[in-house]
C-alpha cells in the first residue's frame, strides 16, 4: 500500500496523523504494544495489543456478560465513509450534521434491514463493522458471537461489540479489530478486507456466472409462459446461469408449493437446465408470512417477543416473521429443503432478506443474533454443497466464508430518480454508489454483486447513457454480469453493452474519488488490459483531468487504446498473454 504514495504524500500523511496515536484508547487504555486485562460489570476482557503495517490489531477473549461493550476511542476526522450492516444499506461518504434519512414507515416496517439495533440509527450516527475517514479506518474483522459497530460521540469515534443479552462461561474469542492509518482511505479498506478475509476463509469462486434473473423486468407479474419464452430467446445469449426471482411461490415459506400457473420447482428446473442452463432459484429462506403453511403448522419456530412469534418485518402486504435458526428443528427444515432443491437440479441460489434470521428476540438457545444468523447459513451452505449461494438482504461480516457471492447495495431501478432517499431504497443511483464504495470487498470476501444490468430500450426509463453507465461501472469493477430483461425488448446494441461490460471483466479494479460523486476506476488485467473509467453519479457534468464526463455518465479508456493492442494469446495452461506495439 505504501509503495503508491510519494514521499511527500506519506510526509503529509505523518503530519496529520502525527500526535493523534496518544488519543487512539482501547478499553481506555492508550494504545500500545502489550497485554491487558479489562473487568467490567459481570465479566471480563482479556485482550492483547500488536502492532502491523500501518496500525493496530487487538486480538483477545470475553467472558461473562459484556452486553455492549466499548473497545476503542479514536479522534473524529470528517468526511466519514459509514457503513451498513446488510447488502442494501447505504455507504454514504458523510459531513458534520449528517443524519440517517428515514423513510415515512422505515423505522416501524423496515428498521431491521438498517441496523440490529435500530434505536441507536434513530439518536445518531452509526457505521456498521467499519467506518473510514480520508487517510484512516477502523474495522472488526469478524463478526461471530457479537455485532460490532462504531458511533460518533462528541469530536470521537468510539468502536463497540453489541453481544445484546448473551452470556459466556467460558471465555469466548474477541471479534479482532484493526485500526489502519497512513495511506488513502481505499487502499487501507482494501487493506482491511483481505485481513477480514482470510480471518473468515472468505469463499472467492475462480469464475463469475453470467445470468440471466426474471426481477427487474417482471417483478410480482411473472408467469411461467414469460419464463419459457426467455429461456428459448436466451440460447442466443452468453447466460451460464438462468435464475427464477419472486414470484414463483405459493407463500413466503413455503417454497415447495408453486404459485398458480407454475409448474413444480421441480420441473422448473428441469425445464431450464434442457434448455443448456445452469437453473437458479430466489428464496426468503429465514421468513415465513403469517399466512404460510410453515407459519400455521410450526408458530414455535419462529423467533418471539414476549412468548409470541415477533414480526421481522412487513413486506408483501403482510407480516412477516423470522425462523429461529439455533432450533435444530429449523435447521432440519432448512437442510431439507435446500438438499430437496439441489438434488432436483439448482446449482445457483439467490437467498434473499436474511437480515431476518439476525433480528434480536427470544430463541430455542441462548445464543446471540449473529450466532443465530451463523448457524442458519452453515446449514444451508452445507446443504447446497457446492452450488452458488449469492446473498442478499443479508448481514455482511457474519456471511463472509459461508456466500460465493454478495449483494453489496440497493435494488437497482429502471428509472433514475434523484429524490429517492439514500436509505437502502430500490435506486440505481445508490446501487452504483454502493458498488463502489465497496468495491474493496470484491474477491477479498466474496464475488461482489451490484445488481441486474438493464439492457432494454423499451418499458424502461432509463436512458441510453444511464444503461450504459451501469453496465460498465458493474464491469469495470469485475462484478457478477446478471441480465434482467425480457429479452424480447433487448436489441443488438443492448447485447453489445452487456459484451463490451464483459470485455472490462477479469481485472484488479481499484477505486477512487475524483470529486462530489465522481469516481475513477482503474483495473489491470482485464479482458481488455488496463481500463480506467470515469464514472459520474451526480447531476452535473463534471471534468476529470481535463476529460469532461457527463451527468450520470462514464468515459472509459482501454489500455489497447493508449498502447495499441496486437494480439492476445492463450496458452494450453489457461495462461493468457497480451501483446502491445508502440506507435514509436
Ligand atoms: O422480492 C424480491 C426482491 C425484491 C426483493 C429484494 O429487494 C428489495 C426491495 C425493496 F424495495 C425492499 C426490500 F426489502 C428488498 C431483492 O434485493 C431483489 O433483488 C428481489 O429479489
Amino acid at each position: 500500500v505504501r509503495e503508491n504514495l510519494t514521499d511527500g504524500a506519506v510526509g503529509a500523511i505523518k503530519e496529520e496523523i502525527g500526535g493523534k496515536e496518544e488519543q487512539v484508547r482501547l478499553c481506555g487504555v492508550h494504545v500500545q504494544e502489550g497485554c491487558f486485562v479489562h473487568s467490567f460489570e459481570g465479566g471480563s476482557l482479556s485482550f492483547q495489543v500488536e502492532r502491523v503495517p500501518l496500525g493496530w490489531v487487538v486480538r483477545g477473549t470475553v467472558e461473562g456478560r459484556p452486553g455492549r461493550l466499548e473497545v476503542v476511542r479514536l479522534p473524529l476526522r470528517f468526511p466519514l465513509l459509514l457503513h451498513s450492516w446488510e447488502s442494501w444499506g447505504a455507504c454514504p461518504l458523510v459531513d458534520e450534521g449528517w443524519r440517517f434519512p428515514w423513510g415515512e414507515r422505515q423505522y416501524e416496517d423496515w428498521r431491521y434491514t438498517v441496523s440490529p439495533v435500530p434505536e441507536l440509527m434513530r439518536e445518531g450516527v452509526v457505521s456498521d463493522y467499519l467506518v473510514a475517514w480520508e487517510h484512516g479506518m477502523a474495522g472488526f474483522l469478524t463478526s461471530r458471537y457479537a455485532h460490532g459497530f462504531f458511533t460518533v460521540e462528541g469530536e470521537e469515534l468510539v468502536g463497540y461489540l453489541e453481544f445484546f443479552d448473551r452470556e459466556f462461561e467460558e471465555p469466548v474469542p474477541l471479534e479482532p479489530l484493526v485500526v489502519l492509518e497512513g495511506a488513502r482511505m481505499w487502499e487501507l479498506l482494501e487493506g482491511y478486507a483481505t485481513m477480514a478475509g482470510r480471518e473468515n476463509r472468505a469463499r472467492v469462486p475462480a469464475y463469475s456466472p453470467l445470468g440471466w434473473c426474471s426481477w427487474y423486468h417482471y417483478f410480482l407479474d411473472l408467469t411461467w409462459d414469460e419464463v419459457r419464452k426467455n429461456l428459448a430467446r436466451a440460447r442466443e445469449w452468453p447466460f451460464e446461469v438462468f435464475q427464477v426471482d419472486d414470484a414463483y411461490e405459493a407463500d413466503i415459506g413455503d417454497w415447495l408449493e408453486p404459485r398458480e400457473g407454475f409448474p413444480s420447482v421441480e420441473e422448473m428446473a428441469r425445464v431450464i437446465k434442457e434448455a443448456g442452463f445452469r437453473p437458479g432459484i430466489w428464496t426468503a429462506p429465514f421468513c415465513a408470512s403469517s399466512t404460510s403453511r410453515v407459519f400455521r403448522e410450526h408458530p414455535e419456530w419462529f423467533v418471539k417477543e414476549d412468548g409470541r412469534p415477533r414480526v421481522a418485518f412487513r413486506n408483501w402486504d403482510k407480516d412477516i416473521h423470522a425462523l429461529d435458526l439455533s432450533n435444530p428443528e429449523v435447521q432440519d427444515h432448512l437442510t431439507g429443503l435446500f438438499s430437496s432443491l439441489r438434488a432436483v437440479g439448482y446449482e445457483y441460489f439467490k437467498i434473499d432478506f436474511l437480515f431476518a434470521g439476525a433480528v434480536p428476540g427470544e430463541r430455542y438457545l441462548k445464543v446471540s443474533p449473529v450466532e443465530a444468523y451463523r448457524m442458519g447459513l452453515e446449514t444451508i451452505r452445507e446443504a447446497v454443497g457446492d452450488a452458488f449461494i449469492l446473498g442478499c438482504g443479508a448481514p455482511l461480516l457474519p456471511s463472509v466464508g459461508l456466500v460465493d457471492g454478495m449483494r453489496i447495495g440497493p435494488d437497482t431501478t429502471p428509472f433514475w430518480d434523484r429524490s429517492i432517499p439514500d436509505n437502502g431504497a430500490p435506486a440505481i443511483r445508490y446501487a452504483l454508489r454502493n458498488a463502489l464504495h465497496r468495491a474493496f470487498m470484491h474477491r477479498r470476501f466474496w464475488l461482489n454483486d451490484p445488481d441486474c444490468l438493464l439492457l432494454r430500450k423499451e418499458r424502461i426509463s432509463l436512458s441510453e447513457e444511464e444503461r450504459r453507465t451501469f453496465a460498465l461501472t458493474a464491469g469495470a469493477l469485475d462484478g457478477m454480469l446478471v441480465d434482467s430483461d425480457d429479452l424480447a425488448l433487448v436489441d443488438e446494441e443492448g447485447k453489445a453493452l452487456l459484451h463490451e461490460a464483459l470485455s472490462l471483466t477479469g481485472g484488479r479494479p481499484h477505486v477512487r474519488r475524483c470529486g462530489e460523486a465522481c469516481y475513477e476506476v482503474i483495473s489491470e488485467g482485464t479482458r481488455s488490459g488496463m481500463v480506467r473509467l470515469l464514472v459520474n453519479l451526480s447531476e452535473e457534468a463534471k471534468v476529470v483531468e481535463g476529460t469532461t464526463v457527463p451527468p450520470h455518465g462514464t468515459v472509459l479508456e482501454r489500455e489497447e487504446q493508449a498502447l495499441g493492442l496486437s494480439r492476445r494469446v492463450e496458452e494450453r495452461d489457461g495462461r493468457r498473454f497480451t501483446y502491445y506495439h508502440r506507435e514509436e
